[in-house]
């Protein structure tokens, strides 16, 4: 993780009448200590909370970790705006009734099963929908209230947030988009998010999503209590996996419009709350600090394979991870299945079948799954519980020994894969189990595995496979 002061301080003009997604500028680093301005001059020099700031801004502190963690654990940002984000009438609760989002993982509001769970991309509304009224929770397990836990929702939408912004008091978002590009503004600036990038918006910050494209779809993993780190290389060594420097911080933008009626919907316990203002949130023309929003383009990780037999732990695909106090054991591992090539020798390459005692909920961005020959589909989804068996599906498995050991060097192209992996135990939402779009024939593709057993210890032979016979 960077530690040193930027020091150029980024700047960037307002420019409110056309925002330019498609070229703005990032500041790059992972947790650097960033600058930026929007006027020159608008950050103070020399401290952060001058009696009268440049240009008559207010000076606001936003904290991501408690006033008195570690250093290198301490996150803050100080924000320099138009008027502070306390000018709003009370937050009042959002009717519940269309309301699927959760924080809190009870025997109320959530089940456990450990059957292996498939879902089918979900269709994009047709109603309007924005980023908000989309979002809605899959699973997870543990409370924001108690900051520790995890949730997993999906979203859907058709339309751009309008005059409205969302706030998450509960945890940090990592989002996954799988269609459609997401604008986000951000407090910090703006983020343009494409499908096989991911963002990550931190607990507290005020942000608006714009779909450029139309329809978007994507996945959204939230943690409690803690924040994605990079993880350790081991020994690795200095180089690979995701690199700092590929990670990007947005340059301040703000707009200082008078807009009666905006709405800050705030996520606050699973539940929503609106507050009235009258001015955009995005209104902060300069920042300092180590705690902002951040995009990263997943064609950036290098991923490191096995070179010559076996079949590597996923973890070696780890972009971040939300750790827990018990070193190695994650709250959620965020972790990629990417364009790579396979070379192990005499060995089983598809991933091992297996029992974990984490959990794994997995999606698709796009291509096909190395595991799955079917079903598995993009912006679909799967859950493996703790302990649960999975693996390769009958067809992949018969492919697979098909080919035979003397398989050379192949490229896994033209997909893109996902995991977000926790140590604690999802439950499942009713209108996850529920939905029409869950498989409920997803057993169906390990039923047909067959026993290749012979007692004298002959190993199946191609044909064994292709024709379905086996030789006692
Ligand atoms: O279950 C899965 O498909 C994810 C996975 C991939 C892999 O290569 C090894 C283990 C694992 O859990
Ligand atoms: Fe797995």
């Amino acid at each position: 993780m960077d530690d040193h002061q930027q020091p150029v301080i980024k700047t960037n003009g307002p420019d409110s009448s056309s925002p330019s997604f498609a070229d703005l500028q990032y500041q790059s680093g992972f947790h650097n200590h960033f600058s930026s301005e929007a006027l020159p001059g608008a950050l103070p020099y020399g401290q952060s909370s001058p009696l009268l700031c440049p240009y008559g801004l207010y000076a606001e502190q936003i904290s991501g970790t408690s006033f008195t963690s570690p250093r290198k654990l301490n996150h803050r940002t100080w924000l320099y705006r138009v008027k502070p984000s306390v000018t709003h009438e009370p937050f009042k609760p959002l009717e519940p009734s269309h309301r699927k989002l959760v924080s809190e993982f009870t025997d109320s509001n959530s089940s456990t099963t450990p059957t292996q769970l498939r879902w089918k991309p979900v269709d994009i509304p047709e109603t309007p929908t924005d980023f908000v009224e989309g979002l809605y929770t899959v699973c997870g397990a543990g409370s924001s209230f108690l900051r520790h836990g995890f949730a997993i929702h999906m979203y859907t939408a058709n339309k751009s947030m309008d005059n409205c912004a969302f706030c998450n008091a509960d945890g940090d978002f990592l989002i996954v988009p799988q269609t459609g590009r997401l604008w986000i503004t951000t407090e910090c600036g703006k983020l343009q998010v494409s499908p096989g990038e991911i963002a990550v918006l931190p607990q507290g910050f005020r942000f608006a999503v714009d779909l450029p494209d139309g329809p978007s779809r994507g996945y959204v993993a939230e943690v409690f209590g803690t924040h994605f780190q990079l993880p350790d290389l081991g020994p690795i060594g200095a180089n690979g996996l995701a690199a700092p420097r590929d990670f990007l911080v947005p340059i301040a933008w703000f707009e200082d419009s008078y807009c009666p009626g905006y709405i800050i919907t705030q996520k606050f316990g699973g539940e929503l709350f609106t507050a009235k203002q009258e001015f955009s949130p995005f209104n902060v023309v300069a920042w300092h600090g180590n705690y902002a929003p951040y995009k990263y383009d997943l064609t950036t990780f290098c991923p490191f394979n096995t070179v010559l037999f076996d079949h590597g732990d996923p973890s070696i695909n780890t972009v971040l991870t939300a750790p827990t106090d018990k070193p190695g054991v994650a709250l959620l591992d965020f972790v990629i299945f990417p364009p790579r090539w396979l070379v192990a020798e005499h060995t089983f390459r598809p991933p091992y079948y297996h029992r974990n005692c984490m959990s794994e909920f997995m999606g698709l961005i796009y291509g096909g799954y190395e595991a799955k020959a079917d079903g598995f589909l993009p912006g679909g989804a799967s859950l493996h519980s703790c302990m649960t068996p999975h693996g390769p599906d009958t067809k992949t498995y018969e492919a697979t020994i098909a080919r035979g050991n003397e398989a050379g060097p192949s490229r896994i192209s033209d997909t893109l894969a996902f995991m977000f992996e926790s140590c604690l135990i999802p439950r499942i939402c009713p209108w996850a189990l529920e939905s029409p779009f869950i498989d409920s024939d997803y057993y169906q593709c390990w039923i047909g595995l067959r026993s290749h057993f012979t007692r004298d210890g002959a190993s199946a032979k191609e044909g064994d496979i292709q024709n379905g016979e086996k030789e006692d």
